[in-house]
């Protein structure tokens, strides 16, 4: 009989967030993860937290082994977190949106050296949304195309990375993409693409009622990704 694989060891990276914390919630129900490390922006409180050794983004390059990086943080939190990656030759799950173009590049290069996972959004539902808006885009020439997104209020980019995937698909079959974004409240997350012909519209929303089904998709995937080779990886790749 197999051994069991023992859990993947994960470093996560924005612990203090909204989605750093549903993170370490989340993986402290699993038995095939084991945060090794959670990196804050500032000093930690305490240095082991519910168990977790938890670490000031100045002190990186002391954190144990680990596999796999999981990062929701900001784009200035990403550039060191990806150094550190590569430099010990674990892998990036990451879903930072509003980077810059020189950062995904930087991605891009990483991925010939370490498996790297960037997804502007991890949920299921937005993974299908994205093929849906690319066949609809296609199937409906010459029809106007709108994305609207509205996000809580602490919310710092627009549009929403997931607006952008989600015009990249449009895109894709053939339509011209216009955003919208609005912030109000404490939404989570909601997305409609609008087609709009001559006396008719088709509308695609996806609305996001929980960031638990965020944090579940970058565990999944994380969980999943230890011991591929060097690249770029997919949501949809890790599905199982
Ligand atoms: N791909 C997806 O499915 C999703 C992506 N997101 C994206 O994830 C990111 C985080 O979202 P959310 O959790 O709501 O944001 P929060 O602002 O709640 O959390 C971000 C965390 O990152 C920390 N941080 C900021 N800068 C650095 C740095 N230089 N080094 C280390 N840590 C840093 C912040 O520290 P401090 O507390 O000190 O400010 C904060 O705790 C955003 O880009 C958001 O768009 C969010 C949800 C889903
Ligand atoms: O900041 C958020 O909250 C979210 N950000 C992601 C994005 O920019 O698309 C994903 C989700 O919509 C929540």
């Amino acid at each position: 009989m197999n051994e069991p694989s023992p859990p993947v060891r994960l470093l996560i990276h924005g612990a203090a967030g909204r989605m750093g914390q549903a993170l370490l919630r989340l993986a402290g129900e699993r038995d095939d993860v084991d945060v090794v490390a959670a990196v804050t922006r500032s000093k930690p409180a305490q240095r082991v937290i519910d168990g977790v050794p938890h670490f000031s983004a100045t002190e990186l390059e002391a954190v144990p082994e680990f596999d796999v990086a999981i990062d929701f943080s900001l784009p200035q939190g990403l550039d060191p977190l990806l150094a550190l990656c590569v430099s010990r030759g674990r892998a990036l799950v990451s879903g930072t949106t509003g980077l810059e173009p020189e950062q995904r590049a930087a991605l891009d290069a990483a991925a010939g050296n370490i498996p790297v996972l960037w997804a502007s959004n991890f949920s299921l539902g937005v993974a299908i949304l994205n093929e849906l808006v690319a066949r609809a885009a296609a199937a409906l020439p010459g029809w106007d195309c709108d994305i609207v997104e509205s996000h809580h209020v602490h919310k710092k980019d627009a549009p929403s990375g997931t607006a952008l995937t989600l015009g990249e698909h449009a895109r894709t079959g053939g339509a011209q993409p216009r955003y919208a974004a609005l912030r109000a409240g404490d939404i989570i997350g909601e997305h409609t693409v609008q087609f709009t012909g001559l006396g008719e519209r088709v509308e695609l929303i996806h609305r996001a009622t929980s960031r638990d089904i965020f944090a579940r998709g970058a565990l999944h995937a994380a969980a999943r990704l230890r011991g591929r080779p060097p690249g770029h990886y997919r949501v949809t790749d890790l599905l199982s």
